[in-house]
């Protein structure tokens, strides 16, 4: 075998959505252009619940090359041999049940995020995926950008000194009760696990579990879960979250993350990192990071980190998922199934703390 040869991971898009067609046309950039040589990606098909010609449609949109097959089923998408990963992109309230279709069919699996409606949903996951021996990610792709990364490394550093609190916040200011009105879209829709938490909360969540979790070596890790409180208030035509302010006390330090759909987040700090020694702002918005600013002894440097090759940056997440499954490994270093489930938890307790639970149908657990 030519050790040279990239590796070739062949996915299958479950849905056709928004989010499906930004994530494939990512997939199928030239990695090159990224730097990166050691793997390639290729759409081997996808499917559509609601016709084939939406499947095909959506092929033909992304540019996909001439051998994806297009189907109009889940279940066909799943069971074609030539799928090694299947990238599930449909709404909150789907995840559960079509990541265990997809592992039910021995295939890996890329959820979009939130993971799951509840905890008790992901626990089952990821017992059934370590049974099968599949590979199990989030696509939180904000943790894979190379800004992340990097403010990672000066946390692990120390240059702001030890983390004592984190702020962070996602704000997008959507006038619901304008566009929202019918109350049907996925945002704020109970029936799909709508609302501000699951959706965009769990961006500034993510900072937190990144920075005062995540960079901790094995030894310093807290033994228990966070301690969780938080308070929401309601977009009162559906009755889901419009906004959530969540407090995290971690042994050393603590945590603070909001998020909404009616104001907007302050451009300059979406996350503020606060260090004994120094602070990272990093800027709006919390889930695509361009940039951040160090601040230390009185002076402010600020560092762009442009998204390269025309994509959105959702190359990168997609990277690290085919290099884990090449090397045979079931999860992901920058984003082990672990954190996600202390996240899911967090975001379960806000709501149970606010009496705030979806149609039962969507927070069940039977399969
Ligand atoms: N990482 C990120 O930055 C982003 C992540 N997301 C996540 O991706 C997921 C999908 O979001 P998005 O792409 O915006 O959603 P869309 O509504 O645009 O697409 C969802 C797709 O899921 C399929 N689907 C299956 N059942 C249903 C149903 N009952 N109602 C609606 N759609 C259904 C449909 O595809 P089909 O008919 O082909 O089966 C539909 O096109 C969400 O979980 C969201 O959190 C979303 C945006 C950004
Ligand atoms: O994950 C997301 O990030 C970007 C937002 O615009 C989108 O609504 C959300 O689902």
């Amino acid at each position: 075998m030519d050790t040279d040869s990239p590796f070739e991971c062949r996915w299958g898009i479950l849905a056709t959505g928004w989010i499906a067609t930004v994530f494939t046309k990512d997939l199928l950039l030239p990695p090159r252009a990224r730097g990166v040589s050691d793997i390639t990606h290729t759409v081997a098909a996808a499917a559509s619940s609601s016709s084939l010609s939406r499947a095909q449609e959506f092929l033909s949109s992304v540019n996909a090359p001439a051998t994806a097959v297009a189907y109009d089923s889940y279940t066909a998408l799943v069971t074609d041999p030539r799928v090694d990963v299947v990238y599930v992109a449909t709404p909150h309230s789907h995840h559960f049940a079509n990541c265990l279709l997809a592992l039910q069919a021995e295939k890996h699996v890329v959820c979009e995020k939130p993971f799951t409606v509840n905890a008790s949903q992901l626990e089952i996951l990821i017992r059934v995926a370590r049974g099968k021996k599949r590979f199990l990610m989030e696509a939180v792709w904000t943790r894979f950008f190379p800004l992340a990364r990097e403010v990672g490394r000066i946390v692990r550093e120390g240059t702001i000194g030890e983390v004592r609190r984190v702020n962070a916040e996602l704000n997008l200011c959507q006038h619901p009760e304008v566009t929202y009105a019918d109350g049907n879209h996925r945002m704020v829709n109970p029936d799909l696990a709508g609302g501000a938490l699951l959706d965009l909360g769990l961006y500034p969540l993510t900072w937190v579990f990144m920075t005062l979790y995540h960079t901790l070596p094995p030894f310093e890790k807290p033994t228990s879960a966070p301690a969780v409180i938080g308070t929401i208030s309601r977009f009162e035509a559906t009755g889901v979250d419009a906004e959530n302010v969540v407090v995290l006390t971690f042994p050393r330090s603590i945590g603070v993350a909001s998020s909404g759909i009616r104001v907007a987040s302050d451009p300059q700090t979406a996350i503020r990192i606060c260090g004994t020694k120094g602070e990272i702002q990093v800027q709006h918005p919390a889930y695509r990071p361009e940039s951040y600013t160090l601040i230390k002894d009185g002076e402010a440097t600020r560092k762009e980190f442009p998204i390269p090759g025309g994509g959105h940056g959702m190359f990168w997440e997609a990277d690290e998922a085919a290099r884990a499954i090449r090397d045979g490994k079931l999860e992901c270093n920058e984003c082990p199934v672990e954190e996600s489930l202390l996240l899911m938890k967090a975001m379960d307790k806000v709501r149970l703390d606010n009496g705030f639970r979806y149609p039962e149908a969507i927070e069940k657990t039977d399969y």
